[in-house]
């Protein structure tokens, strides 16, 4: 049987890499950024990034861009809860939780997400038991430092060492606070306290992750280091990079990718699965 995660009773099969589309539900990522408004249009956009074959949703709502200004649990349950109940209710894809905070994984998964995506890797206090006691899926992701102030200066002796025995160590904390490895995944978190440089040798070496045994997420889309690398300063201008990035991503193991622009990655990504469909020639041939 091929690998799948059960979301909450929504399975997201693994067989090829799947693309999880990004709704922030922050004032700041919708216009006007009136609270009704602002439930509206992240369901929207979240339906529309079905429409363009999103496998699953991310819904933040506390931004975790470097210096971002913290959000406090009532106000992020107020920001992401309505969303949640109505996409569980309006699509049939899992719907994942961006967040660190216990509160808001319980409240999250009852109201309908089927999957927690942790930066902190559920090391904020009573993270790894509410993410147990949800029991859907965790994504547990690499971070050096905080938000605040991950990208002053990253320093590290050996990128890939370093980031592979944080991501051990969480991975045996969860397991250890009753989460089944069935229901775990790691994440290299590209860009969160790594400089253009630790990014691409993380990506570059993406392959040697795969042998702790779990599917990996990558999330690269739009962000500062592919802006770096191609002198787009804008966002919005980033998809190209985004997209290449993702591909040679998955081409090196990764299970999940996590983007803003979800119909250019179920492009390439189409691309790639044709070329992995053609069979090895056999050695005798
Ligand atoms: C919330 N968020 C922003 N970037 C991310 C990344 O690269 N991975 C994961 N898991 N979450 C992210």
């Amino acid at each position: 049987t091929s690998p799948q995660l059960d979301c909450a009773g929504r399975i997201l099969r693994l067989d090829r890499a799947r693309v999880m589309g990004i709704v922030n539900v922050t004032p700041d990522s919708f216009s006007d950024g009136g609270a009704h408004d602002t439930t509206e249009a992240a369901v929207a956009h979240g339906l529309k990034l079905v429409e363009e074959g999103a496998d699953l949703l991310d819904i933040g709502g506390e931004s975790t861009r470097p210096g971002a200004a913290p959000v406090s649990v009532e106000e992020e349950l107020r920001r992401v809860i309505p969303v949640i109940e109505q996409l569980a209710a309006r699509t049939q894809v899992p719907i994942s939780i961006d967040t660190f905070k216990p509160e808001v994984m319980r409240a999250a998964v009852a109201a309908g997400a089927g999957m927690i995506n942790d930066i902190y890797g559920l090391r904020q206090e009573g993270a790894l038991d509410a993410a147990a006691a949800t029991g859907v899926p965790v994504v547990l992701m690499h971070m050096q430092g905080e938000p605040g102030h991950m990208q002053a200066d990253p320093h590290y002796d050996d990128v890939v060492a370093e980031v592979h025995g944080f991501l051990v160590q969480r991975l045996f904390a969860a397991e250890m606070a009753g989460i089944a490895k069935k229901n775990l995944l790691i994440d290299l978190g590209f860009g969160f306290g790594k400089t253009t440089a630790h990014n691409m040798t993380l990506l570059a070496r993406s392959e040697r992750f795969l042998e702790l045994g779990v599917p990996m997420l990558a999330g690269l889309s739009r962000k500062r280091s592919l802006g770096e690398l191609t002198g787009r300063d804008t966002p919005s201008e980033r998809v190209a990079a985004s997209v290449a990035a993702h591909l040679i991503a998955v081409q090196r193991g990764a299970r999940i990718v996590r983007v803003h622009d979800v119909a250019a990655t179920v492009d390439a990504l189409k691309i790639w699965q044709a070329v992995e469909a053609v069979p090895t020639p056999r050695a005798d041939a």
